[in-house]
Parts: C-alpha cells; sequence; structure tokens
C-alpha cells in the first residue's frame, strides 16, 4: 500500500482558509466536502485531517497525525515533544496583557497579586515569572475579553491582532508577551518514506513562499545607463539584458525582493530607467 503523510489542519477558524491554501498553491489536490473530517489528496500521497486546534500538537507528537498547522501560541501553550519544521507566514498575531482601558498603568508590577483570565495558562505563566511577578492565572476557554468587565479578573492575557476585539470590550493593550504565526510541527519519529514526502512538501512551499516575497521587474534603459542600472538590481544571478528594437536601448529583466521594492524603483528611476513594469512571480525555484 503507498504511504501517505497524514496532515492534521484546523477544521473552522482563523487557521483552515490559508492552511487549505496553501496546500492548493503547493498544487496538491483535496477534496474536503462540507463536514467531511477526513480526507486524502488526489494528486500527492498525503491525508488530511480536519481537527480543533487544541488537539493538533497532541495528535502531531502521538503520531496520529505526522504533521499539522497550528499557531506557534498553540504549539508553545501545548509544550509537546514535536519538531518545528516551518513558520508558515500567516496568521499573524501577538499575545498581550490587557485591562481596563480607565485604569492606570505604570508597568508589569502592576500585575503583582491581581488576576488574569487567559486561555493560555503557560505561556502567560512562563511569561510572568521570568519577569518576577506573581498573580493568579484564571483559566477561561473563550471570550476573554469579557473578563474585566464582569469582575472575573483584573487583567486578561489573549490574542491581539488589529486590537478591535480589545477596543469594542473597553480594554487597552499594555504588555506584547508572544509574537506568533502559523507554524508546522512534524512527528519526530517519521519513517524514512514519510521524511521523503515531507521533504517534497516543504520544497513546494519553499518555492510559493520565495515568490510571495519576490516580483519579477522588467525594464527599458538607454545602452549607456545599463551597468548602473545592473548594479542597482540585486537578481537572483545576473539580469537579463536583451536590445529593443530602438536603436540605442535595452531591456532589463530581473527579480527582487518585495521588502526592497519602493527604494530600488526611485533608484532606477534616478538612473534613467524608463516603462518600469513589476509582475508578481507565482513559484521560484531557487
Ligand atoms: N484575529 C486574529 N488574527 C490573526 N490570527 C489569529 C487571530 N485570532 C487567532 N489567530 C490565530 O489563529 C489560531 C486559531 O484561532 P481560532 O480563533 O480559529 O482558534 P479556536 O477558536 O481555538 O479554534 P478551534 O475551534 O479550532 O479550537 C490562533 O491560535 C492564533 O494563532
Ligand atoms: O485584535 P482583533 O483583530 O480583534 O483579533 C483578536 C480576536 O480574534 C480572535 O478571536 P476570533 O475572532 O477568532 O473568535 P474566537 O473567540 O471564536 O476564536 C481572538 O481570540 C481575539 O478575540
Ligand atoms: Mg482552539
Amino acid at each position: 500500500m503507498e504511504t501517505n503523510l497524514r496532515i492534521a489542519i484546523q477544521k473552522k477558524g482563523r487557521l483552515s482558509e490559508d492552511s487549505l491554501k496553501l496546500i492548493k498553491e503547493c498544487g496538491i489536490k483535496v477534496n474536503n466536502g462540507t463536514g467531511k473530517l477526513m480526507a486524502t489528496a488526489t494528486n500527492f500521497p498525503m491525508e488530511f485531517l480536519f481537527l480543533r486546534d487544541d488537539d493538533i500538537p497532541g495528535y502531531v507528537q502521538d503520531g496520529i497525525a505526522d504533521i499539522g498547522i497550528v499557531g506557534a501560541n498553540e504549539a508553545d501553550e501545548k509544550d509537546k515533544d514535536v519538531d518545528l519544521v516551518k513558520s508558515l507566514g500567516f496568521s499573524k498575531c501577538r499575545l498581550s496583557l490587557a485591562i481596563a482601558k480607565n485604569e492606570e498603568y505604570n508597568g508589569l508590577q502592576d500585575f503583582e497579586g491581581k488576576s488574569i483570565a487567559t486561555s493560555y495558562p503557560k505561556i502567560l505563566g512562563d511569561y510572568l515569572s521570568d519577569n518576577g511577578i506573581s498573580a493568579d492565572i484564571h483559566e477561561i476557554s473563550g471570550s476573554v475579553e469579557i473578563a474585566p468587565s464582569i469582575g472575573l479578573a483584573y487583567g486578561i492575557c489573549d490574542i491581539v491582532s488589529s486590537g478591535s476585539t480589545l477596543l469594542s470590550n473597553g480594554l487597552k493593550e499594555v504588555e506584547v508577551i508572544f509574537k506568533s504565526e502559523a507554524v508546522m510541527l512534524a512527528n519526530k519519529g517519521l519513517s524514512a518514506e514519510k521524511q521523503a514526502i515531507l521533504e517534497k512538501l516543504i520544497f513546494r512551499i519553499n518555492a510559493v513562499q520565495a515568490a510571495k516575497n519576490s516580483k519579477y521587474i522588467l525594464l527599458n534603459a538607454p545602452n549607456d545607463q545599463i551597468e548602473e542600472i545592473i548594479k542597482i538590481l540585486p537578481g537572483m544571478k545576473s539580469p537579463t539584458v536583451l536590445p529593443l528594437a530602438m536603436e540605442g536601448w535595452s531591456s532589463v529583466h530581473t527579480v527582487i525582493q518585495e521588502d526592497d521594492f519602493w527604494q530600488i524603483i526611485e533608484e532606477l528611476k534616478e538612473a534613467g530607467a524608463e516603462g518600469i513594469l513589476v509582475v508578481p512571480i507565482e513559484k521560484m525555484i531557487q
């Protein structure tokens, strides 16, 4: 029987859509009809389990799933004996301490002896003890932001992204204690066959990620400016230079990093580049 790599992804929630999108971008086809909790890819040796994110680190540790996608916050909180394979760049958020917006805040010492409601008792406990603060951690499983207004706790420690949930509940963020994004976890004892499938998957994810961070750039320039323009362009290798039909002009093609984009464009314009086109790249194999 063919070996399949079994991946656990969140059934429904903040990670589900982007996890499946990544799988799709890797060219893997899976038919997860509504309500189906298990599925097999049609064109890659992979099986899918659709689970609550809380259960994923444990299932990966126990080998029920070979790999899994969860938030780094969930992976850290569950503290299972698994390998962290890769950060995936989506579901970026932070775990923060927050208190009622009308409370004065002078620093972390304000939490000394107070109660804090959270779904992340381990991460919070570690943070407080690292900082020499002793507080009463009150574990609740959801709707954490309600705790101060109903008198359950002085402060909270919960996930923040835009900050709008805090705002709507009359809270202010006072400390960021953990920065998170989706990560891939793997079981520590994968067979050689499963390891080989995982490597193929990682190769594809790397190509997708590299493409997302890069742009293909095309521009025209007079030949006497080409040397200077090439100096500005840090391409994958050396840029391609092609003569244009117009005498004395060339077209330059290369790949640039998204982060350097605006700075490079400015420099290129100053160096005499014209007709600059910037195009997204679908996959990039380095
Ligand atoms: N507002 C947000 N913006 C970005 N990422 C988020 C946000 N909220 C949560 N996340 C990330 O997505 C993960 C899953 O969040 P979600 O709210 O779907 O979890 P959940 O309610 O515990 O789901 P489940 O029903 O699977 O237990 C979180 O652990 C965190 O890493
Ligand atoms: O800073 P914000 O952009 O407002 O995001 C933060 C909120 O997002 C998450 O909840 P979610 O909306 O996923 O609902 P949940 O409580 O059902 O998990 C998280 O638990 C926070 O409450
Ligand atoms: Mg959960």
